[in-house]
């Protein structure tokens, strides 16, 4: 089925803000700080998860004040649906994790598969470290075992939620605050 326009202005429209720009800016320079404290010193290989991870990638990264290198994956399971699935490769790590420290960086923990394959994946390829750090951590009790985040910006309710890089049928990434659905 396809999702219009109008329905996905309808979606705006009704939605919930949880959480505005203002108090997202200081939950990212409160992880910036975090992350500094821990890992300045590490020489990582930061890892952005595409497409979700877009937008609090880049606005953290400008908080990581010290060397690091930046590549991207691409992991997705919900596609454009609001449950998740398999994980679905796109672009897996590409440089050489022998020995190195990694930070993942990902808009949303929710029940926390994504991530923990990603993590595996890491370490399978001989990462020294492992370090994940999310926009927000999604409240309940579904987690997958192992899904856990060091470095998290805001805890939010479980509802479906959209903005800062999280899509509603592949729509509002780019809403400038966490809204969750109508009715979700
Ligand atoms: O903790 P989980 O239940 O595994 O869900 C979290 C993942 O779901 C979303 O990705 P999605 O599969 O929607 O792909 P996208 O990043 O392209 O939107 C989000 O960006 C996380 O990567
Ligand atoms: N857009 C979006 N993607 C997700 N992936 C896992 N949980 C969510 C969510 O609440 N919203």
């Amino acid at each position: 089925m396809t999702f219009s326009i109008d329905e996905a202005r309808q979606v705006m429209a009704e939605a919930d803000l949880l959480h505005g720009q203002a108090e997202i800016n200081a939950a990212i320079a409160k992880m910036g700080e975090k992350i500094t404290e821990d890992m300045a010193d590490s020489n990582p290989i930061v890892f952005c998860v595409m497409n979700g991870g877009l937008i609090i990638a880049g606005q953290l990264l400008t908080h990581l004040n010290f060397p690091l290198q930046y590549e991207y994956i691409h992991a997705t399971r919900y596609g454009d649906e609001t449950s998740g699935g398999k994980l679905l490769w796109k672009v897996p790590p590409k440089a050489d994790l022998s020995g190195r420290n990694i930070l993942v960086i990902d808009d949303i923990l929710d029940e926390g598969n994504t991530l923990v394959e990603i993590v595996k994946s890491c370490q399978a390829a001989g990462a020294a470290s492992v370090k994940v750090a999310v926009l927000i951590d999604k409240q309940h009790n579904r987690k997958a075992d192992g899904a856990h985040a060091d470095f998290v910006g805001l805890s939010v309710q479980d509802r479906f939620l959209f903005g800062y890089g999280m899509d509603y049928k592949g729509y509002w990434r780019n809403a400038p605050g966490i809204y969750a659905v109508k009715g979700l």
